[in-house]
């Protein structure tokens, strides 16, 4: 299918990422002639394509692939959808979970397609602001729902393994459009049913 990820690097690309990379191995004091170095370049340009690979795909084209006429009008929610990005000021991982939740207003979506959306968005550099306006912005143009939400809670790495070397700490970030923004109850509603458990 169109939108979704070519299983095939490019290796254009590869190639330039890992010559530098192997340039950066040098300047660390690495020697990346040995062994254990010797793919060290090319696996690091392959990884790091793997992990901005949401360059490639069209968020909206994923949404369309799979959205349904239906009369269905209650709250649709998918919660606990794993996160993995990148922040974009030190190239280090953030992740964690989505919930995503939408009104529908005469179509639904194919639901795998919004943990789709989210690793489209989220497989690039980001910041985890940016991150979840672009999921709600995406869901909200496209499907034209009632009302979008949109919650997602990360740990970065850049705060764990370096700088103020906090390990527990979350960050908790949220949009929302329509009925989650003008009706309290809604998202309440949708709070506590991120929150719920199921057994
Ligand atoms: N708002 C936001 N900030 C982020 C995100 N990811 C990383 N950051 C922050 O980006 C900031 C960059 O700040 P700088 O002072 O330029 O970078 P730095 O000197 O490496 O900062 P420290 O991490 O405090 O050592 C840091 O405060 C990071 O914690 C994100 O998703 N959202
Ligand atoms: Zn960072």
């Amino acid at each position: 299918m169109g939108y979704q990820k070519i299983d095939r690097y490019d290796q254009k690309k590869i190639d330039a990422v890992a010559f530098h990379y192997k340039d950066i191995l040098t300047q660390l004091g690495e020697n990346p002639s040995r062994e254990g170095l010797e793919k060290t370049p090319e696996r690091v340009a392959k990884a790091l394509q793997y992990l901005t690979h949401g360059y490639d795909l069209k968020p909206e084209e994923i949404l369309k692939s799979a959205m349904f006429e239906e009369d269905y009008s209650q709250m649709v929610v998918v919660k606990d959808i794993e996160v993995f990005s990148m922040c974009e000021h030190h190239m280090l991982p953030f992740f964690g979970k989505a919930h995503v939740a939408y009104i529908p207003n005469g179509h639904i979506v194919g639901l795998s397609k919004i943990p789709r959306v989210i690793d489209a968005f989220a497989r690039r550099l980001q910041v985890q602001e940016r991150l979840t306006n672009e999921i709600r912005d995406c869901i909200q143009q496209t499907l034209n729902p009632k009302g979008v939400a949109v919650v997602i809670e990360c740990k970065h790495l850049c705060m764990a393994m370096r700088g103020v070397q906090k390990q527990n700490s979350v960050t908790t970030t949220s949009a929302f459009t329509g009925e989650f923004m003008t009706n309290d109850k809604t998202r309440a509603e949708f709070l506590r049913l991120i929150t719920a458990s199921l057994d």
